[in-house]
């Protein structure tokens, strides 16, 4: 199976992306250079979130990026989606059962400790959880900053973005430099005037930013 591209991943929050325009700030995101869609709408009722993960799936499969459903296993699963879950919900290997196999499942990690437990073994890829605190999720852990990104890079060699204050392509670069493979963003995309700019500006600091470490772990020549 291909590693799971996790380069740049956005996240909706119904407060920025109104159900009115979710799909198409959705598919400017990606145009930008977004690989990862995540639906996140904590109020949505199951149809209201599966109506709208449909249309998201529509929408979003000439581009071949993936789309994740947060929380929902039975929604994730009607969609043809993969989930996001975190510490408080349904662990990562219910939702690999539920899911299968090829599904993509996502857990959030707050320490290397979680990387420890036998549950990494269902997960398509971690998120550091949260990297900087932020006005979009008021209830995370302590803040891991980048040297808590380096510390969970050295406990998993699954795909790891990081989540959390990432709106600005300086702060991308910071994540990635400390040994993620991504960055995960939501007001840095949705909360700011053009998506598609927004996405391309930080997948623009993410791809420099992963040449410039993989030029450093090559040895010169001679
Ligand atoms: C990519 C990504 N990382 C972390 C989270 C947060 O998940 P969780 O801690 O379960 O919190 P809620 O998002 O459910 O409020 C995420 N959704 N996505
Ligand atoms: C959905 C989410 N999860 C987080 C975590 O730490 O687990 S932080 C977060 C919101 C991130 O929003 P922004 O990019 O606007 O800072
Ligand atoms: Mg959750």
């Amino acid at each position: 199976m291909s590693t799971l591209d996790v380069r740049l991943y956005v996240v909706t929050d119904p407060a920025l992306t109104p159900e009115d325009r979710l799909v198409e700030m959705c598919v400017a995101a990606v145009e930008g250079g977004a690989t990862v869609v995540q639906l996140r709408n904590k109020q949505a009722g199951d149809d209201e979130l599966l109506r709208q993960a449909l249309r998201l799936r529509t929408a979003l499969r000439e581009y071949g990026v993936t789309l994740v459903v947060n929380d929902r296993l039975d929604v994730a699963r009607q969609a043809g989606a993969g989930v996001h879950v975190g510490v408080s919900d349904a662990t990562p290997a219910r939702a690999r059962d539920a899911l299968g196999a090829q599904a993509v499942v996502g857990w959030s990690v707050e320490s290397p400790e979680h990387l420890a437990s036998d549950q990494t073994a269902a997960c398509s890829y971690v998120a550091a959880s949260p990297v900087w605190s932020t006005p979009t999720k008021a209830d995370t852990a302590h803040p891991l900053g980048p040297p808590g990104v380096a510390a969970l890079r050295q406990a998993t060699g699954l795909p790891l973005v990081g989540i959390g204050g990432i709106n600005t392509p300086e702060r991308a670069a910071e994540v990635i430099a400390a040994g993620a493979d991504g960055v995960a963003v939501v007001s840095g995309v949705f909360g700011v005037g053009d998506p598609r700019a927004a996405a391309a500006s930080l997948r623009a600091a993410v791809d420099e930013t992963l040449r410039a470490r993989a030029g450093a772990q090559t040895p010169a020549a001679g």
